[in-house]
Order: structure tokens, then C-alpha cells, then sequence
């Protein structure tokens, strides 16, 4: 039962030992991944199998969680009532003048010709003394198209997230990636009124990601553009599809992380402008995490002529990474919220400032339910 799965996991988080639970995009099964001891291990090549949990600076190493117990349980969210949080939250006017000037910063930038694009972000901390499995619980709830997990490993911190961005997904050779930018409001009854410079900021994506690709992949289909919800959001979406070669994960997860969707373009400059100038530690923010070579059976009938029809099994060979979005980090009873927004020379400062505190209330709206 859904309830004893819960229950393992307090004791797992009690006895101070690493679990990830999650639950991926439209699913009902919950999953949890139990470590027995609490080492560190991390990716060497991406042909292990497990958990991967990945920090934004890709010079940084991947931690890996394996399955000593492996749990899995239906869970059926229920309707909870969420209230628009609207402007209650306070701002705190020191904090917002900085991120301002980071933004101005990066427009300067970009009018100098560094770059053509930065995603540039913050942290909003908030007391918090809902306890870690409740929140998850109330991610489940709230938001049923999102992957939402809640990770845990007593050497490195308590992460939680409910994000909408797939980094990349595999079914053996096939794969399936997103280019996913441009923000507004989510309104009732209302469509999405898009711009110029949420238009340009993900066709910015849209073009890296195939472009890095062209070369490592076969039929490479680029979808039709789209607007997609996200909790209080909307934002623009393009599907990329195609085959991969066998052995050939690590080169491609290589060449989509980070992407400007998270970092900026050209990749190199902008991270180094985010690295030099953000004034805080994105840890595993923008970062990826998600299922790695999971292998299951799959049925499959013959219907050749000559062959009568029999059922026949098959190894398949899953891969599921979504960048680490809409994320938080708590540290005993004060939560860090992470929030991030793509800066082009079109950018006005305080638009930008409004889209994180829009993006904020993803994480502060679990806190606000009962
Ligand atoms: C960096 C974030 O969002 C990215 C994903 C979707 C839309 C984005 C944007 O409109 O700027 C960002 O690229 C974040 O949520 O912190």
C-alpha cells in the first residue's frame, strides 16, 4: 500500500540513510529507491542502472542511487484546494534591487555582444515546518503533470521539485527531448498571449538542441511548437525525436546539459557570466535527474506469415531525465526556493523579476494547502 511505501521512507529518512521517491509525469505509480548505506557513488560513463541526480556546473560529478530495495505503489491524487497566493508574499526590496541589477548586468552583456542569451537566478528562502514527506504528498496532489520527487542523501541535503522539462528520454534507440522557454501567467479561460522575446528565447532552444544533435543522431524530427500549462504557468514547448545510437547516452546527455534553457547561449560564455556573477551556488538546480538504463520485459506478439503467432519477450531499456525545475531545498525548517528566467536583449528587468516570483509560487503553493 501507498501507505507503507510512505512509511519506509520515514524510517529510511530518519535512520538518515539516501531514497529518492518519485513519481513521473501522469502516472499513478510512486516509486522509492532505498540506499543501504549512506556512501556517495556517482555516474562514471551512463551505462549504470539507477538513480542519477545531477548538479547544474556539468564539471561536477553525478551522484548515482542504486537499488538495494526498490518500492513501488499506485497513489490517486486527491483534489486539494489550492488558493491564489496572489501578492501576499512580501518582497524583500534588497534582495529584488540585486536580482535587477544581475539582469541589467546580463543585458549589458548581451548588448556587448558576450552572448545572445543568459537564464539568470535566485534563491527565495521561507520558514518552512511542514515535514519533507507531507510536501511531497502535497506535490502528488498538486501537480499531476509534472515529475515530482523528493530526494534525499544525509552527505549532500533534501531536495524536492515538480518539474515540467524533460532533459531526454530513451526506449532503446528511441529518444525524445524538449525545447522548453518562454513564461507567462497562467489566467482561467484564457489562452497564453505570446511575444516577440518569448518567441525568439525558446526558438533559441529549439535551434541549439538540433543543432548539437544533428550530428549524433538519425531521423531527427523537430515537432510544432506549442504552449503547454504548468501548475500558475504557461510556457512554450517543442518536441525533438529520433533514434540514438547503442552506447551512445553519455555523448548525448553531454551535449544537451546544460541547455539554454537553463544556461544560455553560446553555452560557454553564459555559464561563465552565471558562474561569475549570480552570487550564489545553484547546487543541483538546473541541473537533471530521473531513471537511468532501467530494464524491463516487454511482450510482444510475432505476426510474421511463416511463423505461427507466439508471444515472444523482449529487454527493454529506459532512460528518463527531466531538468531539475521548479525545485526547492530545505535545511531543517527554512526552505530555499530556486527560481530562474531566461534574459535576451528584449528583457525588461522588472518583467523578469515578476516571472520568478510567478515561478516561486510553484514550491510556495504546497506550503499554503492543507
Ligand atoms: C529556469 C527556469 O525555467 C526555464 C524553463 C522554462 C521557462 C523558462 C523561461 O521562460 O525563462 C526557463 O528557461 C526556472 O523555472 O527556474
Amino acid at each position: 500500500m501507498f501507505f507503507e511505501l510512505l512509511k519506509t521512507v520515514v524510517d529510511q529518512y530518519t535512520k538518515e540513510l539516501p531514497f529518492v521517491v518519485y513519481r513521473k509525469p501522469k502516472e499513478t505509480s510512486v516509486k522509492a529507491i532505498l540506499q543501504e548505506d549512506s556512501d556517495i557513488r556517482y555516474v562514471k560513463d551512463f551505462t549504470e542502472s539507477g538513480f542519477v541526480f545531477a548538479p547544474f556546473d556539468s564539471q561536477e560529478p553525478s551522484v548515482l542511487m542504486q537499488s538495494d530495495t526498490n518500492m513501488s505503489e499506485d497513489y490517486f491524487p486527491q483534489f486539494k484546494t489550492t488558493f491564489e497566493l496572489g501578492n501576499s508574499v512580501q518582497v524583500n526590496q534588497s534582495r529584488k534591487a540585486l536580482h535587477i541589477n544581475l539582469i541589467e548586468k546580463g543585458i549589458t552583456h548581451i548588448k556587448q555582444g558576450e552572448f545572445k542569451k543568459v537564464v539568470l537566478s535566485r534563491k527565495v528562502e521561507t520558514e518552512c515546518v511542514t515535514s519533507p514527506i507531507d510536501l511531497f504528498q502535497k506535490l502528488l496532489d498538486t501537480y499531476r503533470n509534472a515529475f515530482c520527487y523528493l530526494w534525499y542523501h544525509p552527505k549532500i541535503g533534501t531536495w524536492l521539485g515538480a518539474t515540467p522539462e524533460i532533459l531526454l528520454k530513451t526506449e532503446n534507440q528511441e529518444f525524445t527531448t524538449m525545447s522548453l522557454a518562454g513564461t507567462k501567467k497562467y489566467v482561467a479561460d484564457k489562452s497564453p498571449e505570446w511575444g516577440n522575446k518569448e518567441f525568439e528565447e525558446q526558438q533559441l532552444v529549439t535551434d541549439y538542441i538540433s543543432n548539437v544533435l544533428q550530428n549524433s543522431v538519425s531521423n531527427l524530427n523537430i515537432g510544432e511548437r506549442e504552449s503547454i500549462r504548468a501548475g500558475n504557468l504557461w510556457h512554450l514547448r517543442t518536441k525533438l525525436t529520433g533514434r540514438i545510437e547503442k552506447g551512445n547516452l553519455a555523448s548525448i546527455v553531454k551535449a544537451l546539459h546544460p541547455t539554454p534553457a537553463v544556461c544560455g547561449l553560446p553555452m560557454e560564455s553564459a555559464k561563465d557570466f552565471i558562474l561569475g556573477n549570480e552570487n550564489y551556488n545553484r547546487e543541483y538546480y538546473t541541473g537533471f535527474l530521473g531513471e537511468l538504463n532501467i530494464k524491463s520485459e516487454k511482450d510482444r506478439t510475432s505476426n510474421s506469415r511463416n511463423q505461427e503467432n507466439k508471444a515472444y519477450r523482449s529487454i527493454k531499456n529506459t532512460t528518463t531525465l527531466f531538468v531539475n525545475l521548479r525545485c526547492m531545498q530545505l535545511k531543517g525548517t527554512n526552505a530555499q526556493i530556486y527560481v530562474g528566467g531566461g534574459v535576451t536583449q528584449d528583457s525588461e528587468p522588472e518583467k523578469e523579476w515578476r516571472e520568478t516570483v510567478a515561478k516561486s509560487k510553484t514550491m510556495l503553493q504546497v506550503f499554503a494547502i492543507d
